[in-house]
């Protein structure tokens, strides 16, 4: 039986000022998926590991069954598969859990395939399992954890993606309360209309956010992380966020906001010596508050999913 095992980056979504439209991927971690070839026509989830139990098997709700789903029909091809997902990433955390599954399943089933499609090709087969996942088909999580990188969504009605520019290092530090928060929860409390003067800032902050990318200007990057449109809203359901946004600028961040819908937070920095620092900082005030909190850091990963074994 042929084998294709694939691994997709976790990703920070919206870098504050880009809703929907921003994301860069992280080297810390991410899901490993294997698909197998099989005789009879039909997906099946086989196995989910590093989930407690907690994923759906179903082939209509696991993002990874859902991904390969869309591509074969784009295909028009019924083939037989099996999905063995073994989950690295933290679910409901804001890191692109939902995401990376399906950007690992779709890496190895193309392959298996003989390569039908080009890597940017797989996008909106991604972004029909962030539909079934969250209620909205956002690219800003699977766009970079497939491409790898910075990567702008430029617009999605037609899906133009551009990646962008990564400075020599640029590294990300993650804070992960142990809460969950589901996306489709920390979207529900966003408002659907935006005032021209918070329009005016925030294309300000993420034109400002890709100058700095471009022109390696570190401080420029740190001051455009800047969000009036979702950051107001959800970090109502983040406790501690302003404490810790206090708390790791003194410890030296460029600048830091909501990774994703959250709970998880990301903050950049010039080079990893900051990071010891930003990750002492968060403890301190979640340690007031008396959660837990996880922390990562990492370089951003310019690769983006990849296969790691085929048989
Ligand atoms: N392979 C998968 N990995 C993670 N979540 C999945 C997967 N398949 C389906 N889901 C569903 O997606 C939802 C989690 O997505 P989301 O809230 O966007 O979290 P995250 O930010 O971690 O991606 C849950 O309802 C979960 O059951
Ligand atoms: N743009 C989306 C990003 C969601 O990221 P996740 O990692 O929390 O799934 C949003 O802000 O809702």
């Amino acid at each position: 039986m042929r084998s294709v095992k694939a691994f997709a980056p976790a990703t920070v979504a919206n870098v504050s000022c880009g809703f929907d439209i921003l994301g860069f991927a992280i080297d810390a971690m991410g899901d490993e998926v294997e698909v197998r070839l099989k005789d009879e026509p039909g997906l099946v989830v086989v196995s989910i590991k590093g989930d407690q139990g907690r994923l759906p098997y179903e082939v209509e709700k696991n993002t990874c069954a859902v991904a390969i789903q869309a591509m074969l029909d784009e295909l028009g091809q019924d083939v037989g598969m099996e999905i063995y997902l073994k989950k690295g990433l933290p679910l409901g955390s804001g890191m692109g859990s939902s995401a990376a599954s399906a950007v690992a399943a779709l890496v190895a089933a193309n392959r298996l395939l003989g390569e039908p499609f080009e890597k940017k090709a797989l996008l909106p087969f991604a972004m029909a399992a962030e539909k079934v996942a969250c209620g909205a088909g956002h690219a800003d999580n699977v766009a970079p954890s497939l491409l790898g990188g910075f990567v702008l969504i430029r617009d999605y009605h037609p899906l133009d993606v551009i990646k962008l520019h990564v400075p020599e290092g640029l590294h990300c530090t993650l804070l992960h309360p142990h809460f969950e928060l589901k996306t489709s929860d920390s979207r529900s409390v966003l408002r659907d209309n935006v005032s021209l003067k918070h329009s005016t800032i925030q294309s300000g902050n993420v034109a400002g956010l890709i100058a700095g990318l471009f022109q390696e200007d570190f401080e420029l990057i740190g001051r455009s992380l800047r969000d009036v449109i979702a950051e107001p809203y959800r970090a109502t359901l983040i406790p501690g966020f302003y404490e810790t946004k206090e708390a790791l600028k003194s410890a030296g961040a460029l600048g830091m906001g909501i990774s994703g819908s959250g709970p998880t937070m990301f903050a950049l920095s010039k080079g990893e010596e900051k990071s010891p620092a930003i990750i002492q900082a968060a403890e301190q005030v979640y340690e007031a508050i008396g959660l837990g909190v996880d922390a990562y850091h990492s370089a951003v990963n310019t690769r983006g999913a990849y296969v790691i074994e085929e048989k």
